[in-house]
């Protein structure tokens, strides 16, 4: 894994594919794969925002710092999207690349922690974009409960389970302290969720069917001081 991308760990240490090639068809795709394409989605949708129709494998390579080469052979499956010197159209790639990761469509997210993070969360278009919507939030915090953050009302960490039914939620995403998060994991995984977004310093310790990412700026800047000094 590089320096840049969200540090992933599947809970239990099940056994990874190795990093091989890409077609549509893929059953599964591997790590190194599906964080490349998580790549290019997040700057083919800031593109597409910005009104551009086309990008070149050359421009998407600035941008992910994934070579062109690797770029080339990642999209090889999308071959009607490219076109020699005119690049791959912005739209196709964007719809293509999420039917392939799955990302299609609407899916619902619970926050936890309302505090600065979370409320920048909330009010955010980060997720949003990519088709995460943020249902619930939750703070046991009693001067913030009931208080409206972005979309949703704050509610108690112990209304969890039934908001997870009732709202169909798949991400937990954890915007709390560090001691707080391993508890808060427990109660998601025990809820049903499988995927969870830390970002927190915690390692999370979860059963092998739970994904947890963990995001850190500080790691994304060791990434492009990488860059700089190489
Ligand atoms: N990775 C990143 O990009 C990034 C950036 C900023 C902060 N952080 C991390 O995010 C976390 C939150 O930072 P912040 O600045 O928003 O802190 P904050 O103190 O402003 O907010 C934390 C909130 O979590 C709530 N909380 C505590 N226990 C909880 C629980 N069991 N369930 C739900 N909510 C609970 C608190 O009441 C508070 O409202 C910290 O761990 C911080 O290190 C990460």
């Amino acid at each position: 894994m590089s320096f840049g991308d969200v540090a992933t760990k599947t809970g239990g240490g099940g056994a990874q594919q190795g990093d091989g090639g890409l077609g549509p068809l893929s059953d599964r795709l591997s790590l190194g794969v599906a964080a490349r394409l998580s790549r290019y989605l997040q700057v083919l949708t800031q593109a597409r925002k910005m009104g551009k129709e086309t990008i070149s494998s050359q421009e998407l390579s600035e941008y992910t710092h994934v070579n062109s080469t690797q770029i080339r052979r990642d999209l090889s499956g999308f071959g009607k999207f490219g076109k020699r010197g005119v690049g791959y159209n912005v739209d196709s790639l964007v719809s293509q690349i999420r039917k392939i990761l799955r990302t299609s469509g609407q899916h619902n997210i619970a926050l936890f922690g309302a505090g600065h993070l979370g409320k920048a969360i909330a009010s955010s278009d980060i997720f949003a974009d990519h088709g995460f919507r943020v249902v619930a939030i939750f703070d046991p915090d009693p001067a913030k409960l009931g208080e409206k953050v972005g979309p949703a009302l704050v509610r108690h960490p112990d209304d969890l389970k039934a908001m997870v039914e009732e709202e169909d939620i798949v991400v937990g995403v954890l915007a709390v302290p560090t001691a707080a998060a391993q508890a808060l994991a427990d109660k998601l995984v025990d809820a049903g969720v499988k995927i969870i977004f830390n970002y927190s310093e915690a390692l999370l310790q979860v059963p092998p069917e739970v994904t947890v990412h963990t995001s850190s700026p500080a790691v994304d800047l060791l990434y492009a001081l990488y860059f700089y000094l190489t």
